[in-house]
């Protein structure tokens, strides 16, 4: 790297990963929040390529990264990022997170998740090693997919500080544009007009 480009190459990245099935406004809503509050260079949108910790099978990934393209395509400095449905086997975050490392190098990584997620890193792969590698960024997470309130509502990851994104509770979840969409209902208050008219043109999450 020259210097030039050493001058210019990004310093704070992100990593926003998700299964995006479809993408809903509180997503992008939550890159935005990630890109201001973290002042990020660049954030990388990443859907999930074989979601290991799911038990339903997930849409195409061609169209959940054709949805991505649509949700995300105003936000400046996100890019949507193809690489975990390119990848064989499971998709591993702390995968992605050394790849970045290596493309960015020197740079500091952030790693943005919903407060859920947040709860669940214990069980992740590698997950010691996932504070090693980023800063951990929560947003709070409004029910249903709230984590369990009795729980330690001050996340840690063995020991890690996880910081907070602000961004108002939002009780928004791809469950529900999926299963407003089966039943024949309108999703446009829960995803963009564009995300819609794709699921409509490419009929998704319609009953069978
Ligand atoms: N309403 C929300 N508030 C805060 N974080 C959210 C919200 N919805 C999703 N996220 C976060 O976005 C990331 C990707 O989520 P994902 O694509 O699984 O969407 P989801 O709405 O949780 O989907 P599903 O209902 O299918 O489980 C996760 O880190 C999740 O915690
Ligand atoms: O690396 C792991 O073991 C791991 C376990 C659970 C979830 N993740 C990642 O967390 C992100 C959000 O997951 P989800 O279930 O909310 O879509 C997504 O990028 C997943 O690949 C990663």
């Amino acid at each position: 790297m020259s210097p030039a480009d050493a001058m210019t190459a990004p310093k704070r990245v992100g990593l926003f990963g998700g299964a995006f099935d479809p993408p809903h406004r509180t997503h992008v809503a939550l890159a935005e929040a990630a890109i201001a509050q973290l002042q990020l260079d660049v954030l990388h949108i990443v859907p999930t390529g074989h979601a290991w910790h799911k038990q339903r099978p997930l849409t195409a990934a061609e169209h959940r990264l054709a949805m991505c393209s649509l949700a995300f395509a105003h936000v400046n400095r996100a890019q949507v990022d193809a690489r975990e449905t390119l990848r064989s086997g499971p998709s591993y975050t702390i995968d992605t997170l050394q790849e970045l490392q290596s493309e960015y190098p020197g740079a500091q990584l952030y790693l943005v998740m919903g407060e859920d997620q947040a709860k669940a890193l214990a069980s992740w792969h590698r997950a010691e090693d996932l504070g090693l590698a980023a800063i951990i960024c929560v947003a709070s997470r409004s029910e249903p997919h709230a984590a369990d309130s009795s729980a330690d509502d001050s996340p840690k990851l063995q020991g890690v500080p996880l910081q907070r994104l602000q961004l108002p509770p939002s009780p928004l979840n791809a469950t529900e544009v999926r299963d407003r969409t089966a039943r024949g209902q309108s999703v446009s208050a829960l995803v963009l007009e564009s995300v819609a008219r794709y699921i409509d043109q490419h009929h998704l999450y319609q009953a069978d």
